[in-house]
């Protein structure tokens, strides 16, 4: 599924004239927008909705993870805020992912739903902390082949894993792929990074992407500039 625009940029704020600056200031260069818990913890159903009102694509990544029962109830009022996509974390298993769907199954446009595999803050160690089994590519393969028996539309992974998912769950399988990194951008906390070309290449049909855009000192710029690289 090729976007015409891939990017999808990140606005971790809990300020919403911020978001909105921001927004406002990238939108000619980036093909969606996507928030998360620091700006819906803030900021809540009203500031989503005023995100989907500004033309783009927005993408509610809420990472949902809970029973069935309430995550289906969380999927409903988040796919009643209009939004484009939101996610839920693959590691909650079948049952929350089937009730998810089942939820938002009545809404018309119904929003893609995605599901996280492994974070792209973790690396091999911090997975095998938590008693997943690694290598992540082996994680990722495991839960994108989940993710697609429950029905959902696509993965959050990294873009090291891009071609693994491809296999297990075919083309038309949404790709969403954080841990974006321009040549000489600082990493931060994110471990399994690629480059936007790079991660283009590999067969990413989303690619998220925050502090190289919102933390620069031209935050259009920055944007326009991971435009030419992608050749848009
Ligand atoms: O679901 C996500 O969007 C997500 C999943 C993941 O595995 N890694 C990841 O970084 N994200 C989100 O993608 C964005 C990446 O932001 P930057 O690291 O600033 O580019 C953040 O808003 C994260 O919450």
């Amino acid at each position: 599924m090729r976007f015409p625009n891939p990017v999808f940029v990140a606005l971790d704020t809990p300020d919403l004239p911020r978001a909105l600056e921001l927004a406002e200031s990238v939108k000619p260069y980036v093909g969606g927008l996507k928030v998360g818990l620091e700006f819906i913890s803030a900021l809540g159903p009203d500031g989503v909705k005023a995100m989907s009102g500004l033309g783009l694509p927005v993408f509610a990544d809420v990472k949902f993870h809970d029973i069935p029962n309430t995550v289906a109830g969380a999927a409903k009022a988040i796919a009643g805020l209009g939004v484009s996509i939101f996610n839920v974390h693959a590691s909650g298993g079948e049952a929350m992912m089937r009730a998810a769907v089942e939820a938002i199954a009545p809404f018309n446009p119904r929003p893609k739903l995605i599901a996280v595999t492994v974070l792209t803050s973790m690396d091999e160690a911090a997975l095998d902390a938590t008693g997943q089994k690694g290598p992540a590519k082996a994680q990722v393969a495991r839960l994108a082949a989940l993710v697609k028996k429950s029905g959902l539309d696509g993965v959050v992974c990294s873009a090291h894993e891009l071609a693994m998912v491809r296999e297990v769950a075919g083309p038309d399988f949404l790709t969403i792929v954080p841990g974006i990194r321009p040549a000489g951008a600082a990493i931060g906390d994110q471990k399994r990074v690629m480059t936007p070309a790079e991660a283009r290449a590999a067969g990413a049909d989303i690619l998220v992407i925050g502090r190289p855009i919102t933390g620069a000192a031209d935050p259009a710029a920055a944007a326009q500039a991971i435009m030419e690289e992608l050749g848009l």
